[in-house]
């Protein structure tokens, strides 16, 4: 399991931690890896040019120790000072190593460095970036050189992952002490790249994480595997109430994701259209057509899928008061949710609920602007769990899962190829697959995203992959968990995404 902390919960870990240390010893820790990783990223230090982007904080400190460090290697160092202060021993130490200075003005240097050493701001930074910060950000992720970001990039908040106005496109973030919750999720992670964690000390004195991101062997505790004991009962029935006549291809989708995740019995409740689609695409699945908006006569399942595809009209609105009238786990999604916005008093069940929205299904059924849900993902996908009572599933380009506690995970497999039509219907499938075989709404989520991600990876393999080839590919992502390939891990580099 990663673990993400918020900035005033790494403030508050350091300063027990430095209380029990000479004065220095953290950022000279910071410092040491952060050169360690520039050094390696360098290949050869010697000759090389670094810039260091120095800030009036800690953050421009750590970056000044570290180009001492690489100075005394023979880098070619120099130091842009962009504050009205700088850390003086820092300066003093980058100095003595043969170092120089240059003003905020005189960036000359930023675009032929080899690498640049982004210290202007970390977790102390507050807002959108300043002037010149920002035109320097913005300057060295421009430029052709590598981007290494001092604890987070500048310009991310390293609390939420906010990007408000400019910030450093990194090629490496190395962070200290542990992971902050703004480098796993978007848009701050997608400025962080691969991130580095540089172990300082913090760990015994980290309180409960923010968020958490599930890694391989977590996952593959979590996922149900039949036993000698096993029927296809006892492994889970799932329901799926999904597709119509003018979607057919959801419920195909849904079906599939919920048959290659592990169920052991998909029963598919539909009209006309979408359950001959099913039924040519799945023999495997049970199917009934319904002649009355209702589940009734539909059979015992463990968990129902309900919405993609559904649309939302009177028949659906009654089919998903049917489904949701179970006393089963139900998981909402597509129609399913924005039949939920237009009549809230459907969500009145004393059942699981897991809500599985994109930005803007989130957006209808909240009130809240999509692009501020964009924007600043965490705090909506919480304050939606906590308003509704339920477990709520925000996919995009970080998929993210909150339980009406504020509990909260981030996943961090997937695939921007996975950015196309239909890819969220397998997903509803194989999350349902798991809350049929007994996951709680939150594990199953979270496993489901996970899952859902690696397929995505697999299926695309670096080209454009379509929703049913991640569907098929979900028991191959299914064995690179259980296996401990490790494909899995490695993760979140967007620089290495297949
Ligand atoms: N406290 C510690 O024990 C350690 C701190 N470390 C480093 O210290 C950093 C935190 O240092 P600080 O607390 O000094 O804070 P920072 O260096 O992150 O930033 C604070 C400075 O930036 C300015 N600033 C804030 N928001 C700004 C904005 N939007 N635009 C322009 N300027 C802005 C402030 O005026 C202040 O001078 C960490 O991110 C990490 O890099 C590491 O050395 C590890 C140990
Ligand atoms: N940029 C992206 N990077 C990674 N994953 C993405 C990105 N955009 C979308 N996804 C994922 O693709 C799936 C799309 O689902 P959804 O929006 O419901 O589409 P559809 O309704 O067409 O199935 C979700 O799992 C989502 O998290
Ligand atoms: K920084």
């Amino acid at each position: 399991m990663r673990t993400a902390y918020t900035a005033d919960q790494i403030r508050g870990a350091e300063r027990t931690l430095m209380a029990r240390l000479p004065e220095g010893t953290l950022m000279q820790r910071a410092a040491a890896g952060l050169a360690s990783v520039c050094a390696h990223l360098l290949g050869q230090v010697y000759g090389s040019r670094v810039v260091l982007l120095v800030g009036s904080g800690d953050n421009g400190g750590d970056a000044l120790y570290a180009g001492q460090r690489l100075a005394r290697r023979g880098a070619r160092v120099v130091a842009v000072l962009a504050g009205s202060k700088t850390h003086e021993a820092g300066l003093r130490a980058l100095l003595d190593a043969g170092g120089r200075v240059a003003g905020p003005g005189d960036t000359r240097e930023i675009d032929a460095a080899d690498l640049i050493l982004d210290g202007l701001v970390g977790i102390g930074a507050s807002g959108a970036l300043r002037e010149p910060y920002a035109r320097l950000a913005e300057q060295a992720g421009a430029a052709p050189g590598l981007v290494v970001a001092v604890d987070v990039p500048s310009g991310v908040d390293a609390s939420t992952g906010r990007v408000e106005g400019a910030a450093a496109r990194a090629t490496v973030t190395v962070t200290m002490g542990a992971y902050k919750t703004g480098l796993l999720v978007d848009p701050g992670a997608k400025f962080a790249g691969r991130v580095e964690l540089v172990d300082i000390g913090l760990a015994p004195y980290l309180p409960e994480p923010d968020v958490a991101a599930l890694g391989r062997d977590d996952v593959a505790g979590l996922l149900p595997r039949p036993g000698a004991e096993s029927d296809k009962y006892r492994r889970g029935v799932l329901g799926v109430a999904a597709g119509s006549h003018l979607y057919t291809g959801a419920a195909v989708l849904a079906v599939g994701g919920a048959l290659r995740a592990g169920a052991g019995m998909v029963r598919y409740a539909g009209a006309e259209e979408p359950v001959a689609q099913v039924r040519a695409h799945w023999p495997e699945a049970v199917i009934t057509q319904l002649r009355r908006p209702s589940v009734d006569d539909v059979g015992r399942v463990q968990a129902w899928v309900l919405g993609p595809g559904l649309g939302t009209d009177e028949w659906a609105h009654e089919l998903a008061a049917s489904v949701l009238a179970s006393d089963v786990p139900v998981l909402v999604d597509a129609d399913g949710l924005t039949l939920l916005a237009l009549d809230s008093a459907l969500l009145r069940r004393t059942a699981p609920v897991l809500l599985t929205p994109h930005a803007g299904e989130l957006a209808r059924l909240t009130g809240a602007d999509r692009a501020d849900i964009e924007a600043d993902r965490l705090r909506h996908v919480r304050a939606a769990a906590a308003e509704l009572g339920v477990t709520v599933l925000l996919k995009g380009s970080t998929t993210l899962v909150a339980e009406p506690s504020g509990a909260a995970r981030v996943n961090v497999t997937g695939s921007s190829w996975l950015a196309t039509g239909g890819t969220g219907d397998v997903l509803s499938g194989i999350a349902g697959a798991l809350l049929a075989q007994g996951l709680s709404t939150y594990d199953a989520a979270s496993c489901g995203a996970y899952v859902h991600g690696l397929a995505g990876r697999l299926a695309a393999d670096g080209a454009p992959l379509t929703a049913a080839g991640v569907a098929t590919a979900v028991p191959a992502a299914i064995r690179t968990v259980t296996s401990g390939s490790t494909l899995a891990e490695n993760l979140p580099s967007r620089s290495r995404e297949r």
